[in-house]
């Protein structure tokens, strides 16, 4: 089997682990994963991440031409954000994950790090997560904000809307945005109960042991 057959089945495959778990729901997120050859393999607008067709997905050449697949995700400024602004990125998942969604609602949050410092994979997968501010699904100011934080955040969250994580490969990224719905989960389940989050001691001692992107 190719690599690329490969990583069609696995894109394919862990969007609807994340279905199947209720991660995202109905048509909403999208996915895409850069191919060897510096292409992308993209999920095409309007599908079910519990349905989608390995030989149907988006696939853009090198030069960012579309070479054959369904119509792309309204996401891609904003998948094609983190690709050029992050070298390191193999791969970006977008979902409407309720727990996250909810967070974002609520008033007094920290725009520069939108998830309390509570577990240490949180910090480890996630660093810290930009809350940026609403936009029109498929707005292409959604990318803009993206290259507005030149490459130094993996991972926002677009309010009242939902996350959107990058990662070297679509096993991290789908991992890491696992871990931001789960804290946000954390942080609504214990917000009215005195929680006693990470120390900043406790925070630099994950940050130097794990290499964590944090005071960017
Ligand atoms: O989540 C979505 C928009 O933000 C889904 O849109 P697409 O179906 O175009 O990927
Ligand atoms: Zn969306």
């Amino acid at each position: 089997m190719s690599t690329e057959t490969r990583l069609r089945d696995q894109i394919c495959e862990l969007a609807k682990s994340l279905f199947d778990r209720g991660l995202t729901h109905g048509s909403t997120g999208n996915i895409s994963a850069r191919t060897d050859d510096g292409g992308l393999l993209v999920s095409p607008t309007g599908t079910s991440f519990g349905r989608l067709d390995p030989s149907r997905l988006s696939h853009f050449d090198a030069s960012g031409q579309l070479k054959s697949g369904d119509a792309p995700t309204k996401e891609m400024p904003l998948h094609t954000a983190f690709y050029d602004t992050r070298s390191s990125a193999g791969a970006v998942v977008h979902l409407h994950s309720c727990h996250a969604v909810a967070l974002s609602l609520l008033p007094d949050l920290d725009a520069d790090s939108f998830l309390p410092p509570l577990t240490p994979y949180g910090l480890m997968k996630l660093g810290k997560v930009k809350l940026l501010p609403f936009f029109l699904p498929g707005d292409p100011a959604m990318g803009e904000a993206v290259r507005g934080l030149a490459g130094k955040r993996s991972a926002v969250m677009l309010a009242n809307h939902g996350p959107v994580v990058a990662g070297k490969d679509v096993e991290a990224a789908c991992n890491a945005i696992e871990e931001l719905e789960d804290t946000a989960r954390l942080a609504l389940m214990t917000r009215h109960m005195d929680a006693r989050a990470l120390s900043d001691d406790q925070i630099q001692a994950v940050v130097t042991k794990f290499d964590v992107e944090w005071d960017q």
